[in-house]
């Protein structure tokens, strides 16, 4: 149970937290979505009420650096969480950095197994160094180290990016890593690319949102389905003339083969690493790995391979049972702590993001703490410049239904479309997103009112506030030949807002801006709302009663 917060009784209604997914503080108006959006719901709310920055990148969220920009993993985690952890790209990179990776029971099995079989160990994962879901230098050094103990053959299947790197950057990886692959295939040792293809096409769907997707992967990766070609490098040519104007992370699938025989196809006796290190993503081709009784989709044929996760991406699911380095133990979350205090929550959003205000909230746990409600709204499976509005409405709906109900002390959503229309670059469509956002939260706050709650009302990274890459040097947006600007489809290293929505405290309740003030510290600041001390491990809260 959480102690009394001395200085504030608590508000008498609801504390709400509001994800506005992908809504950083733009730095520049040009390229920003949100500045080019009309929203007069959140200019009045930053005209009229308490907000800061909040420090959403980098080491306040527990990335390896503060040139890694912010994602849903871990800001999720670190609002759930009140805390910062070493997240999964740091606790890799240190793991192969010190070399502990090699000396775990999960890498010695991988080897092993694939010795004692055909001698194959394949590689699964995203192929860039966004530091997102994966890093291709982990990839790299496991390539090598698979080399230094003995297995003969590897394949690697390559699922492009362009989501959180640069949108048609697939070749800036592909290209050096062929001839890495080429370099290091000598003594017998044989390192190829062998299949893959765009990663919002195949393999990495999450929460359910889409199989059909997943089964593909299936298809490319284990049986070796899809259009040939003789290496990755003319795939990526070869799928880009056929399909013009695709982004990365759109292109269809590809398999390499030598005389129409795929080269990598998964087989009894062999090894499999997943090398994600983020869960949502690659849970489900885990599932279709692992799982024996699997009725997701027809697998067809199922191999008897030796299958590591580079993290286990589910505490709860232990899923994957083998895994090569240790995730993060987060401990002591709010919903945790709030649960024990006996208040009751509600947490809802749609399919596109339903994990992140559960999962990843609850420290990567996929079961709910007792007086928690879970509700997920379906998303459509479209690409979402052409539904920008996405499932606002109906998230509103369903939250204003909450509120009415009286049954929730504390409430939390996320609001997808900043973020996933972000994601696509589209500058117009992500415009609408924001506007979208607007019009929900013009319905949400007067039921907040109605119930006496407050709300917290923030996002977990930036995305939407830079549409155009910046020029390395400049910072400026970056231009093409022609004066159009590039478009930017990944994150941003912007900070985000907190506004404090509070029509109930009479005036008494402000925010203090401090330095360091980050995401980390919106749970303890709940915890006081509440009329609560935070638990011992968050960090500060940043509310401020006068
Ligand atoms: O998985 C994705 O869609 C992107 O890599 C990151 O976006 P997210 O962190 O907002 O989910
Ligand atoms: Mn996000
Ligand atoms: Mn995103």
């Amino acid at each position: 149970m959480l102690q009394k917060f001395p200085a504030f009784a608590g508000v008498p209604g609801p504390v709400v937290v509001i994800v506005m997914d992908g809504y950083g503080i733009p730095k520049h108006d040009v390229g920003s979505a949100i500045d080019a959006a009309r929203k007069p719901t959140l200019d009045r709310l930053f005209a009229k009420y308490p907000n800061i920055r909040l420090r959403a990148h980098g080491t306040a969220v527990g990335m390896p650096s503060d040139d890694d920009m912010g994602n849903s993993e871990v800001g999720h985690n670190a609002i759930g969480a009140g805390q910062v952890y070493a997240q999964g790209a740091a606790l890799v990179a240190n793991a192969i950095a010190e070399g502990a990776i090699w000396q775990g029971e999960a890498w010695q099995q991988i080897v092993a197994g694939a010795k004692a079989g055909r001698g194959v160990l394949h590689f699964i994962g995203l192929f860039s160094d966004g530091n997102v879901h994966s890093h291709i230098d982990h990839l790299k050094a496991m390539v090598v180290q698979a080399k230094a103990e003995g297995v003969k053959t590897v394949r690697i299947h390559a699922l492009l990016d362009g989501r959180d790197v640069p949108e048609t950057s697939a070749l800036d990886y592909v290209v050096p890593f062929e001839a890495f692959l080429r370099d290091i295939s000598t003594g017998g040792f044989d390192a190829r690319i062998a299949s893959g293809g765009g990663r919002q096409t195949i393999t990495m769907d999450r929460y359910d949102a889409n199989w059909p997707m997943v089964e593909r992967g299936w298809r490319t990766h284990v049986l070796g389905e899809g259009p040939q070609f003789a290496n990755a490098t003319e795939a990526v040519n070869g799928l880009r003339e056929r399909n013009p104007g695709t982004i990365d992370q759109d292109l269809p699938e590809f398999v390499i083969a030598e005389n129409g025989n795929p080269i990598g196809t998964i087989e009894d006796g062999d090894s499999v690493v997943f090398y994600n290190f983020r869960g949502d993503r690659a849970i489900e081709i885990t599932r279709a790995f692992v799982e024996e009784n699997f009725t997701e989709f027809d697998r067809v044929r199922t191999p008897r391979v030796t299958y590591a996760g580079m993290l286990q991406y589910d505490g709860d699911l232990q899923l994957p049972k083998r895994f090569l380095v240790a995730p993060p133990a987060i401990k002591d979350t709010s919903s945790e702590w709030f649960s024990k205090s006996g208040l009751a929550q509600y947490a809802c959003s749609e399919t596109q993001k339903f994990g992140h205000v559960t999962y990843f909230w609850n420290g990567n746990r996929s079961n709910k703490f007792e007086g928690e409600t879970w509700q997920e709204v379906p998303s459509d499976v479209v690409p979402f410049e052409q539904r920008p509005w996405m499932k606002a409405a109906e998230i509103t709906d369903a939250m204003i239904a909450a509120l009415q109900s009286g049954q929730y002390k504390v409430l939390r959503c996320n609001y997808a479309n900043g973020d996933m229309v972000g994601h696509t670059g589209n500058f117009r469509a992500a415009t609408m997103a924001i506007e979208a956002v607007d019009l929900a939260l013009s319905r949400l706050l007067p039921a907040i009112d109605a119930a006496g709650g407050v709300a917290l009302i923030t996002a977990d990274h930036g995305n939407a506030d830079e549409m155009f890459e910046l020029d390395k040097k400049t910072k400026q947006p970056a231009q093409n030949k022609d004066g159009s600007f590039k478009a930017k489809t990944a994150h941003t290293l912007n900070p985000v807002p907190l506004v404090l929505y509070d029509n109930v405290s009479g005036g008494r309740l402000d925010l203090t801006q401090t330095d360091t003030a980050g995401l980390s510290n919106i749970a303890a600041t709940v915890a006081n709302l509440l009329g609560l001390q935070k638990h011992d491990t968050w960090d500060e809260s940043l509310l401020n009663v006068k």
